[in-house]
C-alpha cells in the first residue's frame, strides 16, 4: 500500500469580511499519496487556493484536521508550523514572487537563509538548484533580465532549496506562454520521477490531463 503524505478530514474554512461570511471550504476530506502527481481543479472562487493554503500550512482551518508528513498541523504552534513548512514543502505561485533587487542565485539562497543552511553552503547549493532547472548560466541575472518562464524556473529552484518532499503550486504556468509552460511542465515531471510529491492547483486542462490524480473542488467540497 502506498504511503499517505497529506490528509484533510472534515476541514472547513470561512472568511469574514465586515458583515459577510464566505464559506470557502465546507468540509473537505482527502488524502494524497507520497510521490504522486495531483492536480486540484474546479471553478473559480470555489475554494482551490484556500485548500492549497490549508494543506500547505499557510493558513489554519476553522474546524477539521490537516496532517502533513505524519504531523497534525493543529497541534503545532506557529513557529513549529513554519519549520515544518520550510522543511517539507516548496511553494510556487502564479506570479513568481521573486525579489526584484536580488539575482537568481540570491533569490534561491533566501529560502536557505530561513532554514539555517550554513552560509558557505548556500551559493553552491543555489547553483546546483538553478542547474536542475536549466538556468546555471543565469545565476547572476535579476528577475527583470529573465523571461517569465525563466523567472518561474528560478521560483521552482527556490522552492527546491531545502529539498522538500512536497511541491505545492498555485497556477504555476498561469502567467506563461505555451513554450514556457511546456518547459516548466517538463521540469515538474522530472521532479516527480525523482520522487517528489507534486500538487498543482490549475485551470489548465492540458496539465490536469497529464496528472495521476485529480481533486475536483466545487462549492467548497470535493466533487466525486
Ligand atoms: N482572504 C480572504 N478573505 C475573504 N474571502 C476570501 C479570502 N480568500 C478567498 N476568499 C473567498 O473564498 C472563496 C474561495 O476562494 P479561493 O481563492 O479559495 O477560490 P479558487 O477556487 O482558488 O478561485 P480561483 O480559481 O479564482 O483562484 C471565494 O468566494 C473568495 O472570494
Amino acid at each position: 500500500m502506498n504511503e499517505t503524505i497529506i490528509t484533510a478530514e472534515k476541514a472547513t474554512k470561512s472568511y469574514v469580511t465586515g458583515s459577510v461570511t464566505t464559506h470557502a471550504l465546507r468540509g473537505v476530506d482527502l488524502s494524497i499519496e507520497k510521490g504522486s502527481f495531483t492536480c486540484i481543479i474546479g471553478p473559480s472562487g470555489h475554494g482551490k487556493s484556500t485548500l492549497m493554503h490549508l494543506i500547505g500550512g499557510l493558513d489554519r482551518p476553522n474546524s477539521g484536521t490537516i496532517t502533513v508528513a505524519g504531523r497534525e498541523l493543529s497541534r503545532l504552534d506557529n513557529s513549529s508550523l513554519a519549520r515544518l513548512r520550510g522543511e517539507k514543502i516548496g511553494f510556487v505561485f502564479q506570479f513568481f514572487n521573486l525579489l526584484p533587487g536580488l539575482t537568481a542565485r540570491e533569490n534561491v539562497e533566501t529560502a536557505m537563509m530561513l532554514s539555517g543552511v550554513p552560509e558557505k553552503e548556500q551559493a553552491p547549493r543555489a547553483l546546483d538548484m538553478l542547474s536542475q532547472v536549466g538556468l546555471a548560466d543565469k545565476a547572476d541575472a535579476r528577475p527583470n533580465q529573465l523571461s517569465g518562464g525563466q523567472q518561474q524556473r528560478v521560483a521552482i529552484a527556490r522552492a527546491l532549496a531545502n529539498n522538500p518532499e512536497i511541491l505545492l503550486m498555485d497556477e504555476p504556468t498561469g502567467n506563461l506562454d505555451s513554450a514556457a509552460e511546456a518547459e516548466v511542465l517538463e521540469i515538474l515531471f522530472k521532479l516527480h520521477r525523482q520522487g517528489k510529491t507534486i500538487i498543482i492547483v490549475t485551470h489548465n486542462s492540458d496539465i490536469a490531463a497529464r496528472a495521476q490524480h485529480i481533486i475536483r473542488v466545487k462549492d467548497g467540497r470535493i466533487a466525486p
